[in-house]
């Protein structure tokens, strides 16, 4: 009987290798002197490797030709014991060994039976679960700002005919997956631009990723942009991270301030987007992206790659597309529509009920506005909280806003101030601004509207209008 069970049926040795065949680990066999034997075809479609490259070579010799850099063989030879390891090959995969010893009728070890797992698809799974869970804290992020402004759907104005033309411009090149470089003062709006491109694109579904370059120390950033492999330096996680853009694959990637790269990553960033490809900190594999790239900043990169410190060839690459957002100073017909919707929801969010008189609109269109539309959106909110009456005259706006661009001179007379900066505003700009100045001055003065179109000899119907 127990003889019975010592002696193989014949038809299991003959169809030993469909047995192996259908096993769902991966299967390598070798003798003592390491001589490939056989593998299954699930080890085959697992490492990438064919029976016909591997079978009859020794295993010493494949370690030393590349095509996989750990055996267990030698080892279970020696201590006729199991062991495990983990494997990379030359495709890149990675395996979990699990090597067995098969005795001889001595006690010799006559066969290694090694089973081989995939360990790059646990791998993959972990990096797609880190990059679901950084996704969720951003949305979670979004969502408590969302809700701690109990506003609604935050909105976005652009009603001027500077910003439609801006927007039609992104809406045609949002589906073309075009590098975007938004250009612009702070506070201008290029974040908003930034989210409203990903939008437009056949990429909205995907994540949106923002990167802040200038909030990431010098030496992180090469990692937090393409991850690293476990433990690529001192610090680092064990299991490695991958990086922003493998995380917005198949979105888009959002570098604001792209002027504060450091230069060595501009050339690390140029070969990512030629190559569409990268390596993380301390691998060797390299990694396929797919990722959209929009670029922002408030420094003027002409002269940044003048000066030698941003590298000419990433500018030319960033700017396929070029948007120039205007400062809030050039497109006036945004203020109000902003001021109201920004009204809109802070009353909201305080309980208040708060509206403009003409007179602080007027205010508020006049103002040069150096911080921007985050700057009036600060006002606004300030506003409607410190305010004491819900109708806010020209008096309640803050000093900044009313104080005139111009000033009297000694003798009363209104003198432009002429603070021509890194960004003056058009002279047309500054021209109309001082007129507005100088009729309500004049209307100061000679007390009414008719009076003062008498005595500058103009029609009442100019004055209103130049006021409006
Ligand atoms: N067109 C707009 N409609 C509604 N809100 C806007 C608009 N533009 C800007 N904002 C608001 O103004 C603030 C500043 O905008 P944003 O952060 O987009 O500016 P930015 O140009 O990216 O600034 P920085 O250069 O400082 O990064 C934000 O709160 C934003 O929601």
């Amino acid at each position: 009987m127990s003889e019975n069970v010592q002696q193989p049926d014949p038809l299991i040795t003959k169809n030993i290798h469909g047995i192996f065949d259908v096993l769902s680990d991966g299967i390598y066999i070798s003798d003592r002197f390491g001589k490939t034997l056989t593998v299954n075809q699930r080890y085959e479609k697992l490492t990438g490797l064919s029976k016909k490259e591997l079978i009859n070579r020794n295993v010493t010799e494949l370690v030393n030709d590349g095509v996989y850099d750990t055996i267990l063989n030698p080892k279970i030879v020696a201590t006729g014991k199991s062991c495990t390891s983990i494997q990379v090959n030359k495709k890149g995969r990675r395996l979990v060994l699990t090597g067995y010893p098969i005795f001889d009728d001595a006690g010799d070890v006559n066969l290694v039976v090694t089973f081989a797992r995939d360990i790059t698809a646990i791998g993959d799974l972990r990096n797609q679960l880190a990059a679901e869970k950084r996704l969720v804290e951003q949305y979670h992020e979004k969502f408590k700002s969302i809700t701690a402004d109990n506003s609604l759907e935050p909105s976005v104005v652009l009603e001027s005919p500077k910003m439609k033309e801006l927007v039609t411009l992104l809406k045609r090149v949002a589906p073309t997956d075009a590098t975007v470089l938004l250009l612009g003062e702070t506070g201008v709006g290029k974040d908003v631009l930034a989210r409203k491109t990903h939008e437009f694109s056949l990429r909205s579904s995907r994540p949106f990723f923002k990167v802040d370059c200038t909030t990431i120390p010098e030496n992180l950033i090469e990692s937090e942009l393409f991850g690293y492999a476990p433990g690529a330096f001192s610090g680092a996680h064990s299991k490695g991270k991958i990086g922003f853009f493998e995380m917005a694959e198949k979105g888009t990637l959002f570098l604001d301030e792209i002027g504060e790269l450091p230069l060595l990553m501009q050339g690390k960033l140029l070969r990512v987007l030629q190559d569409q490809e990268l390596i993380r900190v301390g691998d060797t594999k390299v990694r396929k992206v797919d990722v959209r790239i929009i670029a922002a900043t408030n420094r003027n990169l002409e002269e940044e790659v003048k000066s030698g410190r941003f590298r000419s060839d990433l500018f030319y690459r960033l700017k396929v597309t070029e948007a120039n957002i205007p400062p809030l100073r050039e497109r006036h017909e945004d203020v109000l529509p902003l001021a109201q919707m920004f009204i809109q929801r802070y009353s909201q969010k305080y309980r208040r009920n708060v509206a403009l008189t003409p007179g602080a609109q007027e205010a508020l269109r006049a103002h040069h506005w150096p911080g921007n539309v985050r700057e009036l959106e600060n006002m606004i909110q300030s506003l409607v909280v410190t305010s004491a009456s819900d109708i806010v005259q020209p008096y309640d706006l803050p000093e900044s806003v009313t104080r005139r661009r111009t000033q009297a001179n000694a003798d009363g007379n209104l003198e432009p101030c002429i603070a021509l900066g890194d960004n003056p505003p058009p002279l047309r700009e500054m021209v109309k601004d001082f007129e507005r100045q100088l009729l309500q001055k004049a209307i100061e003065t000679y007390g009414s509207v008719p009076k003062v179109a008498k005595k500058l000899k103009v029609d009442r119907s100019t004055i209103f209008r130049k006021l409006r």
